[in-house]
């Protein structure tokens, strides 16, 4: 299929919108009360900083809604004033945030279910709205909608897109996209679908298989197993790996990826002529702005003195999950919840660790003085940190008064 060709077609198509539909005045108030936070604004405009009580709370200086996620959310407020009677489905989370996803439930817009590993769009008919989440999908899934007759309102984020670019310009030049990022991951499996040749490394020890691979080479058949889950149809680590470009999912650890493009770099470098580096390596950084500025705000953070770090997002939340990894390579005791009703008492909190697993951990809230560090994921809205802020000042002047 000619992915480029058949999405030109599509955004010619008087049944895809990508523009929003003109209500965005009308729905800014909406969006205004159920997601900003008077607090958190009053925090940024003191220096980042608010001393209650015990307790002196240090914000990140980077944090929460980004511009992506906040164009993605607004479109769907839109589709709904803009569709007040059709059905309306999407084909993901909008975004990794529970809270405004039940919001757009509560909207009766309808989410894909999956049936047997697989998603079910028989539920979806000719005439139906959808939506595509900020991570986009897949381009088999919009040839599907658009061949029902639907109509597609795609909130991709433009930095997605430029990714999905990327991989376009691997792929006429025949060259293979390594991309970093998490191959079950919506925005990877839909950056996979306009690639030609493609793998999906997940971090810096995949690349380094990889690249050893390619200088020493190895067992065929344990490459394949290793990778069966991410890469193209067909992958030959003996032939598709002479040419090699890179991409990424856009909310990966920034120096990690920074990292596995030099390795590849260097691993090409050797294995041919350095000077004809560019015909077996391309490298076009699609971290996206936010991403790194998320970061960036979280590492001048860590470096204060902190008696532990809250990082506020959704548990399938990429980029939260990076911020989270920041503070755990200082070794600040850090708790990552995605909404305040994980913290239990002053004693309890329900969290994730950095392994995907759920657990409670007891004493989390030193007594006497503290000085709490508090950042949030790109998809995290402002009401939610608010929230678990109240709750530390909450839960430290009860103790105070016992
Ligand atoms: C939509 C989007 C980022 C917003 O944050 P999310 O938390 O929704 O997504 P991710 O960090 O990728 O798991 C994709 O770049
Ligand atoms: S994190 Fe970046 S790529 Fe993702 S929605 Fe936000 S701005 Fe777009």
């Amino acid at each position: 299929m000619d992915t480029k060709a058949f999405k030109r077609a599509l955004q010619h198509s008087e049944n895809y919108h990508r523009r929003g539909f003109g209500h965005k005045e009308e729905i800014a108030t909406q969006l205004h009360s159920e997601y900003q936070s008077g607090l958190i604004q009053k925090i940024r405009d003191n220096n980042y900083t608010l001393n209650r009580g015990d307790v002196t709370i240090r914000l990140a200086e980077a944090f929460g809604f980004c511009w992506g996620v906040e164009r993605a959310v607004a479109m769907a407020y839109e589709t709904r004033k803009h569709f007040p009677s059709e059905k309306i489905w999407i084909t993901n989370e909008i975004i990794h945030n529970p809270s405004v996803n039940q919001r757009l439930q509560e909207m009766q817009v309808g989410f894909i279910s999956m049936e047997a590993g697989q998603k079910d769009f028989s539920v979806v008919d000719s005439g139906d709205v959808v939506i595509l989440p900020a991570f986009g999908a897949s381009v088999q899934e919009m040839q599907l909608l658009s061949d029902k007759g639907c109509k597609i309102v795609d909130t991709t984020c433009p930095w997605v897109s430029k990714v999905w670019n990327t991989v376009e310009k691997h792929k006429k030049v025949d060259c293979t996209s390594i991309i970093h990022g998490k191959y079950k991951h919506e925005e990877t499996v839909a950056t996979s679908s306009f690639a030609g040749k493609y793998l999906i490394v997940l971090n810096l020890q995949e690349a380094e298989y990889v690249a050893d691979y390619i200088l020493n080479g190895g067992s065929k058949e344990e490459f394949i197993t290793k990778f069966s889950k991410a890469c193209s149809e067909g992958f030959n680590p003996d032939t598709d790996l002479e040419k090699v470009g890179i991409a990424n999912q856009t909310t990966m650890l920034k120096g990690e990826t920074e990292h596995i493009g030099k390795l590849f770099e260097r691993t090409m470098m050797k294995k041919y002529d350095p000077t004809e580096l560019n015909q077996h390596f391309q490298s076009f950084n699609t971290i996206c702005d936010a991403t790194q500025e998320r970061q960036d705000a979280m590492l001048e953070l860590v470096e204060e003195k902190l008696d532990f770090m809250v990082v506020i997002g959704g548990f399938n939340s990429s980029n939260t999950a990076h911020l989270q990894e920041i503070s755990e390579e200082r070794k600040i005791p850090s708790y990552h919840v995605d909404s305040v009703e994980r913290i239990l008492s002053e004693n309890r909190i329900e969290h994730r660790q950095l392994n995907g697993n759920i657990e409670i951990s007891d004493k989390w809230l030193p007594d006497g003085n503290i000085i709490v560090g508090i950042t949030s994921g790109a998809s995290t809205p402002d009401k939610v940190v608010e929230d678990v802020i109240n709750k530390i000042f909450e839960l430290k002047q009860a103790a105070a008064i016992i």
